[in-house]
């Protein structure tokens, strides 16, 4: 799960976390940071041409275990399953590998908080059923 220490809100600036480019795919232009995960940092960004948000997911390619190819692959294997994105984009960017979603709603995090941190019985019921469908889809074409 990610972390979010340092959120860039309000920044244009994509340098701020150590990111020296500020478009991908051409037409994908990083916005304020989101959250950095165990091995991606995750960027607001804009498709320029259509005005659509996006989320935008780098991992330097120099990283020791590189594993977006990977989820790559498994958004597009669960592609139209509840709460997977929308690939836009997917390839090199400068130092990166980068992968452009559909931008997503809040995170579950952002959820719990607006909840006081406590979810329903239900909410936990509905949260899981789509979890274990999500992992079954995956294991069904072998990716875990
Ligand atoms: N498509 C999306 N739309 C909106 N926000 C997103 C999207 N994808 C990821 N995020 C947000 O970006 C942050 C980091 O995402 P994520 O946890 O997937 O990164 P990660 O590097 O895969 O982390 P880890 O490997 O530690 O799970 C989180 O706050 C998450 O909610």
């Amino acid at each position: 799960m990610a972390s979010n220490e340092q959120p860039g809100v309000g920044s244009d600036n994509a340098c701020l976390h150590g990111v020296d480019i500020v478009r991908v795919g051409g037409k994908y232009r990083l916005r304020e940071w989101i959250g950095s995960g165990s091995f991606s940092i995750v960027y607001c960004g804009i498709n320029v041409v259509l005005k659509e948000d996006v989320a935008i997911k780098l991992e330097p390619i120099d990283a020791e275990f590189l594993q977006l190819d990977y989820e790559h692959k498994v958004y597009k294997h669960l592609a139209g399953g509840i709460g997977i994105p929308a690939i836009r984009w997917f390839g090199t960017e400068g130092d990166y590998n980068a992968m452009v979603l559909q931008c997503l709603g809040p995170s579950l995090e952002d959820l719990f908080n607006y909840s006081n941190r406590m979810f329903s019985l239900r909410t936990v019921l509905l949260l899981a059923d789509q979890m274990v469908c999500n992992v079954y889809e995956a294991s069904c074409v072998g990716l875990y």
